[in-house]
Parts: C-alpha cells; sequence; structure tokens
C-alpha cells in the first residue's frame, strides 16, 4: 500500500480516522487539516499529489453547518462541490482512489422504507444539495471512487449530536427533542473502521454505497439513550419537528439499507446502541 492522504483531518471524521490507523497500526495515513491543505487550492493540492503520490485520497473536508448553508450557499457550493471536483480530478491524474463521504440528507425523506442507492436522491436543504453535487463531482472526473453516505455521525471528537445532549442535560432541567424525524445515528469510529477495511482490503468494488449503524431511532429516542446511559437525569419531552424552527428542513426519514456495504464490502454493522454505549463510555472515562 502507497501514501494515503485524509483531507479535513481535523473535523470528527478526521479524528477518528487517526485513532482507528493508531489502534491498527497503520502508519501510512498523512492527515492534512485544513491550513496546511485546502481543498478549495488546486496548486496546492497539485504540489500535494506529487509529493506523496498517494494510492488512495480520503476526503472528509466538508462543510457540514447545516443551518447556516441555507445562507451561506456560496461557501457551501464551493467546499462540498468544487472541492470534492478538485480532489477527484487530481485522483484521476494520479490514479488514486478516492474515498468520498456523502449524508443521508441527499434523500428527500418522504418514504418509509429503508434507502438503497439507486433510490432517487432529492435534497431539500442547501447542504443536501451540495453534498448530492459532491458526489457528482466525484464521480464526473474519476471511475475509481467510493462515495459513503453516512447519517447522524457522533463520536468523542469535535462536535455532535451526543455532545450537545450531554452538555444541554447538565444545564437544563428539560430539553425538548423532534420524535418525528427517524434514521439511524452512527459512530463516526465504526465509519472510521469501515474506510479502514476497504483500504486494507484492497477492495476494488467502487460505486456508491450506505453505510451507517444498525437499527432505527428519532432524535428523541437517540437522546433519551444517551441519557440513560451516562446517568444523566433531565426531563426530556418529545416534540414535532413543527415545533423546533430550523433554517434548514431535515428529512423525515432517512434510514439507509447497508446490504450492499455488507455485501461487497464485507463490512460487520455494530447495532446504534451497542456504539452508542461504547462512545459514551470512553466519553465518561475522560471525564473521570
Ligand atoms: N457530522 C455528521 O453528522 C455527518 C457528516 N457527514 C459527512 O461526513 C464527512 C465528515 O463529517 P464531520 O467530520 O462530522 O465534519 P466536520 O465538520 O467535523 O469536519 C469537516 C472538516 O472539513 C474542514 N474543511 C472545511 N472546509 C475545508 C476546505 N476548504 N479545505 C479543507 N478542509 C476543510 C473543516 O475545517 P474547519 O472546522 O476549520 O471548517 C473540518 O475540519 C463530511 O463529508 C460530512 O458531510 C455525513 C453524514 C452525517
Ligand atoms: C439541540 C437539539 C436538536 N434537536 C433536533 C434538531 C435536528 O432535527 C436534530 C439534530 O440536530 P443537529 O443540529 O445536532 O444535527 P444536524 O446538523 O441536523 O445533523 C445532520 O448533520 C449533517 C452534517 C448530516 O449529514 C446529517 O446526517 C445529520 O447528522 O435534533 C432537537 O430536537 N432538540 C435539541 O435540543
Amino acid at each position: 500500500m502507497g501514501s494515503v492522504l485524509v483531507f479535513g483531518a481535523s473535523g470528527q471524521l478526521g479524528q477518528c480516522l487517526a485513532h482507528v490507523a493508531r489502534e491498527r497500526s497503520m502508519t501510512d495515513l498523512v492527515f492534512l487539516p485544513e491550513a496546511q491543505a485546502n481543498i478549495l487550492d488546486p496548486a496546492g493540492l497539485q504540489g500535494l499529489f506529487a509529493q506523496y503520490q498517494p494510492s488512495y485520497v480520503i476526503n472528509c473536508a466538508a462543510y457540514t453547518a447545516v443551518d447556516k448553508a441555507e445562507d451561506e450557499v456560496d461557501l457551501a457550493r464551493n467546499v462540498n462541490r468544487d472541492g470534492a471536483g478538485n480532489l477527484s480530478r487530481l485522483c484521476a491524474q494520479h490514479n488514486s482512489i478516492l474515498i468520498h463521504i456523502s449524508t443521508d440528507f441527499v434523500f428527500a425523506g418522504t418514504g418509509n422504507q429503508p434507502l438503497v442507492e439507486t433510490d432517487e436522491t432529492a435534497p431539500i436543504s442547501v447542504y443536501g444539495l451540495t453534498k448530492l453535487e459532491g458526489e457528482q463531482a466525484v464521480a464526473e472526473f474519476t471511475s475509481r471512487y467510493f462515495v459513503l453516505r453516512t447519517s447522524w455521525l457522533y463520536s468523542e471528537y469535535a462536535g455532535n449530536f451526543v455532545k450537545t445532549m450531554l452538555k444541554l442535560g447538565r444545564e437544563r432541567d428539560e430539553l425538548r427533542v423532534i420524535w418525528d424525524q427517524l434514521g439511524t445515528p452512527t459512530y463516526a469510529i465504526d465509519l472510521a473502521g469501515c474506510i479502514l477495511s476497504i483500504i486494507a482490503s484492497g477492495n476494488q468494488q467502487f460505486g456508491t454505497y450506505h453505510y451507517s449503524n444498525e437499527g432505527v431511532t428519532s432524535w428523541y429516542d437517540f437522546a433519551t439513550a444517551i441519557f440513560e446511559l451516562s446517568r444523566t437525569t433531565v426531563k426530556t419531552i418529545p416534540i414535532r419537528t413543527a415545533e423546533y424552527p430550523t433554517k434548514a428542513t431535515r428529512p423525515a426519514y432517512s434510514v439507509m439499507d447497508k446490504t450492499k456495504a455488507k455485501t461487497q464490502l464485507g463490512v460487520a454493522i455494530p447495532h446504534w446502541q451497542e456504539s452508542l454505549r461504547v462512545c459514551i463510555s470512553r466519553l465518561m472515562a475522560t471525564e473521570a
């Protein structure tokens, strides 16, 4: 295996990749935070590709502020579409395999059956639209890519729903959390493990895959599980989406079918409750 360049290395998934690479003693990964590698800087990227001649490129860089994206359309589009396109173009030139991360928010979320990779995309937010454009930009320049669509990422690292709930649970007497948006949380450590397994296996069944943890839940039930596992006492009230106005609209149903990832990538996927238990116990161990 040659070198593996990780873009967006200081974000949540980038840090999880570093964690799992350490655990697996994988030493060929080069972690590039935005300050060292801006995916909007083609000249800088060209220099990095020339220097490292990477076998694999992992794109963890993204504009992920879902509500803010509604006002910062150009910036979101630059990063999520044009940045992905820049990497894809260079991967094609250097014969590198691109592993790019996308989202359940490419779907409208109006259905009630687990979504497969070929289901119609119809984003209902700027973030979702620019991520879909990013998938298209990836496929425009190279065929040697894996696009992994994931959902509701959380971990010990960076900001995420689990850490927000733990903080708010300590600060407030009661919390109101949406129960009519259904999906599946994904422990970013599990996703990082999946990505590194693709690389270690040399799998070349390129294309788009869905990867979340197993199971289905709502944000309310997810919050309740977080509070139970962390023994946080806070009154948690289930509310409807309409009672929690946000700038961006989120899909009401974005559960993804992982059959393709399990069969073609050969990855085992833990249930969300099992992975949440691991994450909470690690978070509590670092606090103790
Ligand atoms: N978080 C989630 O719940 C989900 C995320 N995803 C996808 O997973 C991937 C990883 O997400 P996650 O790690 O949680 O996101 P984060 O927001 O934690 O990390 C994204 C990183 O990208 C960096 N970045 C932004 N712009 C650029 C740029 N121009 N050049 C280089 N780096 C840049 C950010 O830097 P800075 O912080 O300085 O802006 C940040 O470190 C993304 O593609 C996201 O769309 C999919 C589903 C769910
Ligand atoms: C903080 C909070 C949120 N919520 C709701 C709002 C929202 O519908 C849901 C999650 O809110 P957040 O803002 O944490 O998460 P959000 O930014 O919507 O999460 C999304 O991020 C992008 C990047 C993705 O790709 C998606 O898969 C998904 O993970 O919880 C409550 O109901 N009560 C609360 O107190």
